[in-house]
C-alpha cells in the first residue's frame, strides 16, 4: 500500500517510512492511496473472531509491505492481552438501541493504549532491524501522553518526549506521565495550551536540525497514521456484535484533535455500515460550528472539566477536508494556508450539505457534563461516565436520527481519570484500580518550559548530550 501527503508534494510512502516519518515533509498528513474496501460477506465472515484476530484482518492490507504474517499475527495478539477486560472493547447497554463501547481497559486506562499498545510494538521492531535511534515528539491534552510513555517505554532504540499544558490536565493524567522515571522518558510541561504544545511538535518536523543528523524524529500523535489504523479495529468490533453488516450502526464520537472519529470514517470508506458519526465537543467547539454552521473558524481556547478534548485545531480535519477537496493536494495547500492565515474557513456550500449526511454535531457545556453524568448513573444503576463519554453520550441523545439504528458511544476515558466531575454530579469518587493505587505516592519528574521552540529544542538536545 502506498500512503501519499494530503498537500501532494511530500514523496509517496510505504507503511514503514510513514509510521517512522509523522508530519509529511510538506506540512501535510499521509494517508492510504486507495483504502482497502470488504464485501459484505467478507465482514460477515469477521463475525466470530476476538479482537485480536479481528484486529489483523482489518490491519493486514495496511501493512503487507512491513510486517511478515507471522510478526503480524505476534505482535497484535501480544498487544491486545494487555487489556484487562477479556473482550477488549466491551459494549454496555444503556437503553435499547443505546450502547457504549468502553475503551478504556488498557495499561492508562484510555482509548489511546489501542493505537499506542501497538504502535510502540511496531517502532520497537522497525528500529531494532534498521539499527537506528529515533527521539519521539508528542503532544498531548492528557491521555496521549501516557499512552505514549507506556507503550514505548520499553523501547530500547528511543528518547521520548512528552509536552503536556502546565496545570491544564487533570492530576491522574500528569502523574501517570511524570512518575515513569525511566531514563529514556522525559516529560515536559508547556507554558501555554494543548494547541501551543501540538504547534512545537510540527514546527519541529518542520526544523529538524537541532537533532544534529544523530536521530530520526518520530511523532506518536495521530497525525501519525499507524494511531488511526489501530483505532478503525474497534469500529468494526462494536458494529459486528451488534449485527453488521447485515444492520447500519451509528458512532457518538467525543472529538478533540478529529482522530478516533475519523477512524470511524474510514471504517465506513472500507465497507462498514455506518449510518451517522457523531461529533461531540465540549466548548472548544471549532469542530461543532464546522457542522452546524459551516465555519471552520479558531476561537480562544478555554479549560473545561473535560481537559482531553481543549483543543482548537484539529490535527485529523485536515485528513477529512483532503476528501471534500476531490483528494487534491493542491486545492487543499491552499485551503490550509487561507486557514493559517486568517484562521477561518468554510467550504463550498453543496460538499457541506452532502457531508453532514454522516456527520451530526453536538456541543456540551460543563453544567451538560455534570448534568449527563448524574443522570446517566441515575438511570443506570449507578454506572459512571468520564466527562469526556459524557459529550459523547448527549451528543448521541441530540443528534442520533434513527430509533431503529442501534447508536454506541465511544467511552474514551475511565472516569477514575477526571474525579472532579463525578464529585460535581454527586456521587462518590471513584477509587484507583488496585494496580495504580499508590500513584499519589510516587515521586514525579518533568521540567516546566517556556512555550518556545528554540527553548525545547535546547532542552532535548541537553538531554540527549546531542
Ligand atoms: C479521553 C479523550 N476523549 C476524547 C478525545 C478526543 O479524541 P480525538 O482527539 O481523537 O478526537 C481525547 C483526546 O484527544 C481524549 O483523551
Ligand atoms: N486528547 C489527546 C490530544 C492529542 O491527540 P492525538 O490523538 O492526536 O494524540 C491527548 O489526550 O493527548
Amino acid at each position: 500500500m502506498k500512503y501519499i501527503s494530503t498537500r501532494g508534494q511530500a514523496p509517496v510512502l510505504g507503511f514503514e517510512e510513514v509510521m517512522l516519518t509523522g508530519l509529511a515533509s510538506d506540512g501535510g498528513l499521509y494517508i492510504p492511496e486507495s483504502l482497502p474496501h470488504f464485501t459484505k460477506d467478507e465482514i460477515a465472515r469477521f463475525a466470530s473472531l476476538e479482537y485480536a484476530e479481528l484486529a489483523i484482518e482489518i490491519i493486514r492490507p495496511f501493512v503487507a509491505d512491513f510486517l511478515s504474517e507471522e510478526k503480524l499475527q505476534e505482535v497484535v495478539k501480544e498487544t491486545y492481552s494487555v487489556f484487562r477486560h477479556k473482550a477488549v472493547a466491551p459494549l454496555v447497554q444503556l437503553d435499547t438501541n443505546e450502547w457504549v463501547m468502553e475503551l478504556f481497559h488498557g495499561p492508562t486506562l484510555a482509548f489511546k493504549d489501542f493505537a499506542l499498545q501497538l504502535l510502540g510494538r511496531f517502532l520497537d521492531e522497525s528500529l531494532d532491524h534498521r539499527g537506528e535511534k529515533a527521539v519521539i515528539l508528542g503532544a498531548t491534552s492528557g491521555d496521549t501522553g501516557s499512552a505514549a510513555i507506556e507503550g514505548c517505554r520499553a523501547c530500547e532504540h528511543v528518547d521520548i518526549f512528552i509536552m503536556h499544558p502546565h496545570n491544564r490536565v487533570s492530576d491522574v493524567q500528569r502523574r501517570q506521565m511524570t512518575t515513569v522515571l525511566a531514563d529514556n522518558v522525559h516529560n515536559i510541561a508547556i507554558e501555554g495550551t494543548f494547541d501551543d504544545c501540538q504547534a512545537l511538535v510540527k514546527a519541529s518536523f518542520a526544523d529538524q536540525a537541532f537533532l544534529k543528523g544523530h536521530r530520526r524524529l518520530i511523532a506518536v500523535n495521530s497525525i501519525n497514521w499507524a494511531r488511526i489504523m489501530a483505532q478503525v479495529v474497534y469500529y468494526f468490533y462494536a458494529a459486528l456484535s451488534l449485527g453488521a453488516p447485515h444492520r447500519e450502526v451509528s458512532f457518538s464520537v467525543p472529538t478533540g484533535n478529529f482522530g478516533d472519529i475519523f477512524a470511524g470514517y474510514i471504517a465506513k470508506r472500507m465497507g462498514l455500515p455506518v449510518k451517522q458519526l457523531i461529533v461531540g465537543t465540549n466548548r472548544n467547539d471549532i469542530l461543532h460550528r464546522f457542522f452546524a454552521d459551516n465555519s471552520y473558524s479558531k476561537e480562544q481556547l478555554e479549560p473545561t472539566l473535560s481537559p482531553s478534548m481543549d483543543i482548537m485545531v484539529s490535527s485529523n480535519f485536515e485528513r477529512l477536508l483532503f476528501d471534500l477537496h476531490d483528494r487534491d493536494g493542491e486545492k487543499l495547500q491552499a485551503v490550509m494556508a487561507a486557514f493559517d492565515e486568517s484562521g477561518s474557513i468554510s467550504i463550498d456550500p453543496a460538499r457541506w450539505e452532502a457531508v453532514k449526511e454522516l456527520f451530526g454535531s453536538d456541543r456540551s457545556s460543563d453544567e451538560e457534563v455534570v448534568a449527563t453524568i448524574q443522570h446517566v448513573a441515575n438511570e443506570s444503576d449507578g454506572y459512571l461516565l468520564d466527562p469526556h463519554t459524557a459529550i459523547g453520550v448527549k451528543a448521541a441523545r441530540v443528534c442520533h436520527s434513527s430509533n431503529e439504528v442501534p447508536v454506541v458511544t465511544l467511552a474514551t476515558a475511565h472516569p477514575v481519570k477526571f474525579p472532579e466531575s463525578i464529585v460535581r454530579a454527586g456521587l462518590d469518587e471513584p477509587k484507583l484500580p488496585e494496580w495504580l493505587s499508590d500513584l499519589n505516592e510516587r515521586p514525579e519528574r518533568y521540567q516546566v518550559l517556556e512555550d518556545n521552540k528554540a527553548t525545547l529544542h535546547g532542552y532535548i538536545q541537553e538531554t540527549l548530550k546531542l
